[in-house]
């Protein structure tokens, strides 16, 4: 007999909570290891670790969790530390197991100083930093699906857990059979990009509880890491900064402005300064953690210290995940337009780590949607289609293709920028959208976002491809429909016409005189249109202008 899943985690996590609503919404039984012990040994566990120490309660538990593995056929909760032991890590393997995670934080929120858990009694943020550490590679060595519960409701992880594990709730129904073969999907995606055309390869990963990648990405020949993270994620920021020293190195944490504030070349000359004031070398790495802007900046200034050193890109934002932090265009705005001034200077590697979109505010998720649908009307059709199926999930990182809609975009984009990492032609078709947008990010002195300028960017596009007899009527409705589905603008003031044009006439596409666009033949073909008719400019923005 095998449980039908098995959850494990740190104590505290909320495992019997979530245990009990897990065997509720699949009508099987619950059952929970410490209560079993409790109820054996007619003490609490805690009076066990004191009556006779750590060694003598772990023989008890191996027992009770050897007995329950054997017995039950329902949800069964597993203390925290019954991982630790070998014997029950080999039963565990192909069972469904589900690691329900917390950090650091949320655990000191929950069990504070609760004298009830032995193991942190005192001092428990350092304690429970040290308790992560050890026994976090454990559970993700047994688990089939990681479950991130932090500012997640009970009944939201429960739901995570039952679609992380593709299993369908069924009160009062039959439980369903172990398929310890389905659930694999829930591990961390390996994407590699470059390692063609002369460029070194590297991996996006995305997933869950990616961090612990992060000391293998920077390698022993650093000595020094500065981590440039937004003012918005001050305490991620702080907190990678304490582990990195904790691992030996000499960390850094530069906090930067939040979002465009942040690409200017006297944030860059800040960053550079905090450098050289640390002795940053040219075998140290900067980490950039936070969205697209961050991204840039931080891979802009690895760029550019001592001519380039090595850089991680962590993104927090949908938008960075599937575009800015991929495929090595670093760079800043200046007065006169956006990205003017950059390099391409590829990552070492991306931690894509899903968790971090539970905090990101909705407009900021939504104008990520903008560049994934980008990838959908440029490569990949398949994005189209799952977000118009439920236009109103694809507005939130629970819903159910979040993960599928971010690889997609990371795949498109790493095959576009693998052959072509420089742009002297196939990777232009990244910039779908963008030519207008910019010019519109710039008018509004960037207090716009950019997935919004791109959207009214990508409805130009298709109104200007429609004008000039490339794009068929369906597809270029579709962008309207789609763009309008999740919340996205259309349209932008007409009077600024000729401020946008002057602009688009420095874009990066511009070759002499010459303005380029990207449009679309049809759905997923790409082209440049080169030199378009003004008046047929003028037109396409007719149907965007307002
Ligand atoms: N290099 C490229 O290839 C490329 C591609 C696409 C876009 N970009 C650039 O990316 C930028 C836009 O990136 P963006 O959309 O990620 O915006 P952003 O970086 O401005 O982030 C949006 C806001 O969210 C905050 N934030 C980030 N992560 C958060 C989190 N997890 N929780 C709460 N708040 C969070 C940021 O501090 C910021 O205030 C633009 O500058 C654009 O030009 C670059
Ligand atoms: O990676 C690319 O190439 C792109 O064009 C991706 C765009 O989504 C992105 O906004 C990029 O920063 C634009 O680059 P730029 O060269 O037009 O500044």
């Amino acid at each position: 007999m095998n449980p039908v899943v098995v959850l494990v985690g740190p104590m505290g996590v909320g495992k019997s909570t979530v245990g009990q609503l897990l065997a509720e919404r699949l009508g099987v039984g619950y059952r929970d290891t410490d209560e079993d012990i409790v109820a054996a040994e007619g003490r609490t566990i805690a009076e066990i670790f004191v009556d006779e120490g750590e060694a003598a309660f772990r023989a008890i538990e191996k027992q009770a969790v050897h007995q329950a593995l054997a017995e039950h056929d329902g949800v069964l909760a597993l203390g925290g530390g019954a991982i630790l032991d070998e014997d029950t890590r080999a039963l565990l393997a192909g069972q469904r197991v589900v690691y329900l995670s917390m950090d650091v934080e949320e655990a000191v929120k929950r069990t504070g100083l609760n004298a009830a858990r032995p193991l942190l009694a005192v001092n428990p943020r350092k304690q429970w930093r040290e308790l992560m550490e050890a026994r976090r590679h454990l559970y993700e060595q047994i688990a089939t699906a990681v479950v991130a519960t932090d500012g997640r409701t009970p009944e939201e992880v429960t739901q995570a857990a039952l679609d992380a594990l593709e299993l369908t709730a069924s009160p009062g129904g039959q439980p369903p059979d172990p398929r310890p073969e389905d659930v694999m999907a829930s591990q961390v995606t390996r994407i590699q990009v470059g390692g063609t055309a002369g460029s070194e390869p590297y991996e996006v990963l995305v997933g869950r509880q990616l961090l612990g990648e992060l000391g293998g990405l920077i390698g022993d020949k650093a000595k020094r890491v500065a981590v440039i993270h937004p003012e918005a994620l001050a305490e991620t920021g702080d907190a990678l900064r304490a582990d990195l020293a904790g691992q030996g190195f000499e960390a850094v944490a530069i906090q930067v402005p939040n979002a465009e504030e942040a690409k200017t070349a006297e944030v860059a000359a800040y960053c550079w300064k905090a450098l050289g004031q640390s002795g940053f070398t040219r075998t140290d790495v900067v980490v950039g953690v936070g969205g697209g802007a961050t991204t840039d900046l931080a891979g802009f200034v690895a760029a550019t210290w001592l001519r380039g050193v090595r850089w991680i890109a962590i993104p927090t934002t949908v938008l960075a995940m599937v575009d800015a932090a991929v495929g090595g265009k670093t760079g800043i705005n200046t007065a006169e337009g956006k990205n003017l001034v950059g390099a391409f200077h590829p990552p070492a590697g991306v931690l894509c780590d899903l968790a971090a979109l539970d905090s990101l505010p909705v407009n900021d998720y939504v104008s990520g949607l903008a560049e994934i649908i980008k990838a959908g009307f440029i490569a990949d059709p398949a994005i189209l289609d799952l977000i118009e199926s439920d236009p109103g999930a694809a507005r939130t990182p629970a819903g159910p293709n979040t993960a599928e809609l971010i690889e997609r975009s990371i795949r498109v984009k790493a095959e576009v920028v693998s052959s072509d990492l420089k742009e002297s032609g196939l990777r232009e078709i990244l910039n779908y959208g963008h030519t207008l947008g910019h010019a519109i990010e710039k008018n509004e002195r960037y207090k716009w976002r950019h997935g919004a300028a791109v959207a009214v960017g990508m409805h130009f596009a298709a109104e200007l491809g429609r004008l000039a007899g490339r794009l068929d009527d369906a597809t270029a409705d579709r962008h309207r429909a789609i763009l309008e589905a999740v919340g996205l603008p259309l349209h932008y003031r007409y009077d600024q016409w000729p401020k946008l044009l002057e602009t688009m006439k420095v874009d990066k596409k511009s070759r002499g005189d010459l303005l380029r666009f990207i449009v679309l033949d049809g759905l997923a073909k790409p082209t440049v249109l080169e030199g378009p008719d003004p008046a047929v400019l003028l037109a396409a923005y007719g149907e965007v202008g307002q």
